[in-house]
């Protein structure tokens, strides 16, 4: 869980795999991303053109369980402790955040270690396949860990109860939440003030990228092994759904990709930094409280410091407002084409590995000081006075609120609370952002003296 999304953006990209269309149940075609106007100042780029996917339809995945069932979850358990998975402190329950999770059964200590899940009871890219060809054709072919634990996920779980892991894929959930299911026209609309919007659709582009990739390639070439009933776009949206929001990746065996039965069962707090990791010592997956916990109170781990749009886009949940301290959103900036110091500005910043558009990620606590000086430089000519004005007029964020959504389902109220968090920071940024450069106006500021400044505060 703590496995950053970006990892999964680089490793598919960084091995060929193209990204062809390919219509799928879902109404997923290739999305399309395009940007609203070319501003010097924004912090988002939305787009309402692509609204011709059909609505979302539910795509039943013959495996796996409703989101909130225990029951399954009860097999699991037994299934676990009766395949190496040491007495435990915990057991599964429905509970108030995160539909079921790992609720203390006993009193935890702070800096207790728990789980001590054994690497015989987790999925990696090494892990024995029930059909040995199909691992065998996809490592020829040098399907990285990603696509290759998805292919591995869905193989399993078309077996059923011959499966190993028929146990462990019967209580992971039909349709995790993800924003994987959200059609182009729910992104569009509901993610219109978000940079997340962009995000999440470059992460279906990317997955329905390298489903073809994988059909074109490998899977029309065997169909006997890779049938299209088994192994189609729905399979692997499911797959990568899972992936998403319960891989984790392992500091300690060199940052190796799992899946971690029963570990995976944990749900986020911002308010814990405790994280999943591979145990020398005692040879499984432990992590260690940082915390105490009472018979009866849900124990929670950490998916990673990520905003909330990154936990909505991975994991499908947004913290309540102001819970996360890690919070954040990215502010576009640009230096002004028709600035006369244009070119001495951009030498200036390519000097220390700035280009002239840069996001800065700003939190409601503050942002990089770099946001500052690069302010700073982009609105300081060398005719320091006649500019202020106009530039600082171009200090109004974009920050659109999103349309009265209707609160019927939850990924709109998701929707909602993203806005909400990512409004907050941008409506702060600005009235800081504006008074601060304003303030300038009355000083007799050398632009790149006060830039060569700030560099020197942070080198
Ligand atoms: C690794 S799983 C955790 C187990 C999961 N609750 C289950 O029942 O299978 C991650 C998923 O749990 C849910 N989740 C985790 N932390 C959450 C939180 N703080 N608030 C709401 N949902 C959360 C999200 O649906 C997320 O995709």
């Amino acid at each position: 869980m703590a496995v950053a999304s970006r990892f999964m953006c680089t490793t598919l990209t960084h091995h060929g795999f193209s990204s062809t269309t390919h219509r799928t149940h879902l109404g997923h075609a290739q999305l399309t991303l395009s940007s609203r106007k070319n501003q010097n100042f924004h912090c988002s780029v939305s787009a309402s053109d692509a609204t011709k996917t059909s609505s979302v339809k539910e795509t039943i995945i013959p495996w796996g369980c409703d989101i909130d069932s225990v029951e399954n979850a009860s097999a699991l358990q037994k299934w676990l402790s009766d395949s190496g998975l040491p007495a435990q402190k915990m057991g599964i329950e429905r509970v108030d955040v995160g539909e079921r999770g790992l609720v203390a059964l006993k009193n935890i200590r702070k800096g207790e270690k728990l789980l001590f899940v054994p690497p015989s009871l987790v999925i990696t890219a090494d892990s024995e396949w029930s059909s040995p060809e199909a691992g065998e054709v996809l490592k020829r072919n040098s399907v990285p860990d990603w696509p290759l634990i998805a292919t591995y996920l869905i193989s399993e779980a078309s077996r059923m109860k011959s499966s190993r892991w028929s146990n462990y894929i019967s209580a992971l959930p039909r349709q995790p939440y993800s924003l994987l299911y959200w059609s182009q026209a729910e992104l569009d609309r509901y993610l219109e003030a978000s940079q997340i919007r962009e995000r999440a659709i470059e992460r279906i582009n990317n997955v329905v990228g390298t489903y073809n990739d994988l059909r074109l390639r490998i899977f029309s070439k065997y169909p006997d092994l890779f049938p299209e009933e088994v192994f189609n776009i729905d399979s692997f949206i499911w797959s990568f759904g899972i992936l998403f929001s319960r891989l984790v990746r392992l500091p300690s065996m060199d940052g190796k990709v799992a899946l971690v039965p029963w570990a995976d069962m944990l749900n986020h707090s911002c308010d814990v930094g405790t994280y999943l990791d591979y145990d020398k010592s005692s040879k499984g997956i432990v992590f260690t409280t940082d915390r105490v916990y009472q018979p009866g109170e849900q124990v929670f781990i950490s998916y990673g410091k990520k905003s909330n749009g990154e936990l909505l886009l991975s994991y499908g949940f947004v913290p309540r407002e102001g819970a996360n301290p890690s919070d954040s959103v990215e502010l576009a900036l640009s230096l002004e084409k028709s600035d006369e110091s244009y070119e001495q500005k951009s030498e200036l910043l390519k000097k220390y590995g700035l280009s002239e558009s840069q996001c800065f990620p700003i939190q409601i606590t503050g942002w990089p000081l770099e946001l500052m000086a690069y302010a700073y430089l982009a609105v300081s000519p060398s005719s320091l006075s006649g500019k202020f004005e106009e530039v600082s007029g171009s200090l109004d964020l974009d920050v659109t609120s999103p349309k009265q959504l209707n609160r019927r389902l939850f990924l709109k109220q998701l929707a909602v609370d993203l806005c909400n968090s990512e409004r907050r920071i941008l409506f702060r940024a600005q009235y800081i952002l504006r008074r601060r450069v304003r303030d300038m106006r009355s000083g007799e500021l050398r632009a790149l003296k006060i830039f060569d400044g700030f560099r020197n505060l942070f080198q």
